[in-house]
């Protein structure tokens, strides 16, 4: 499967209230991944959403990543995402299997990018590229870097931060096949908005 498009990211705190319509809003507008955020330390709430994503997901044929934790993307059968601090990629890879989407985070430094690639990663994030109101404090990356990276790696390439449908464009002209995004997909006032942002972001990786 081809790993290109819009990465939808769930923020539980953005979502309260609303989180299975607006993802279900973005999933009608096209989400090649989806990735369930939730930093709390609730098992049992986090295992229930992410048991509803997998449903849903699968009424959309849309693959589920779940962030951080690669236990739980093992008990619903998918994929998952490993910062630096989350855990080595390779016992994740034995755990998952072959086939299992693992992405891995690798800030603004290529050297992280190639050693995720080594260590069997199927797509490496950069990030992040403007302001977050999700993670103010990520370190920056530059344009520079996805040239460099387009030029080394033969890897599905995401980019992270900040990203909105008005400074998105220029990321895909530098050879980024994944948009990951939070608040510029989900920061919408209602679920057509959502919806309509998805195509919209998916429209870029058209032009
Ligand atoms: C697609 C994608 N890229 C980067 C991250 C950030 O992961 P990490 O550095 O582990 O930070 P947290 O998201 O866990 O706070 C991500 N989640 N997804
Ligand atoms: C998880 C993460 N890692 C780097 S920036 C970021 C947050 C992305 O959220 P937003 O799209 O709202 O900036
Ligand atoms: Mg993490």
């Amino acid at each position: 499967m081809k790993l290109r498009g819009l990465y939808a990211i769930t923020d539980s705190q953005l979502l309260a209230g609303k989180f299975l319509p607006y993802v279900e809003a973005a999933l009608d507008g096209g989400v090649t991944l989806l990735q369930y955020r939730d930093k709390s330390s609730d098992e049992a709430r986090r295992l229930r959403e992410a048991q509803a994503l997998y449903d849903l997901c699968g009424r959309y044929k849309t693959q589920l990543i779940i962030n951080d934790d690669a236990e739980l993307a093992a008990r619903l059968g998918v994929g998952v995402h490993l910062g630096q601090t989350d855990g080595p990629l390779t016992p994740a890879r034995s755990l998952l299997g072959r086939q299992a989407i693992i992405g891995s985070t690798c800030h603004a430094q290529l050297e992280l990018a190639e050693q995720a690639a080594k260590e069997g990663a199927s797509y490496v994030a950069f990030g992040r590229f403007f302001n977050s109101n999700t993670k103010p404090g990520a370190p920056t990356a530059s344009l520079e870097l996805l040239d460099q990276a387009r030029s080394k790696l033969h890897l599905p390439i995401c980019a992270i931060g900040g990203i909105t449908l008005d400074n998105a464009a220029p990321l895909v002209a530098h050879g980024v096949d994944l948009l990951a995004v939070v608040h510029g997909l989900f920061g919408a006032e209602n679920t057509q908005e959502v919806t309509r942002r998805a195509r919209a972001f998916n429209d870029l990786f058209k032009a």
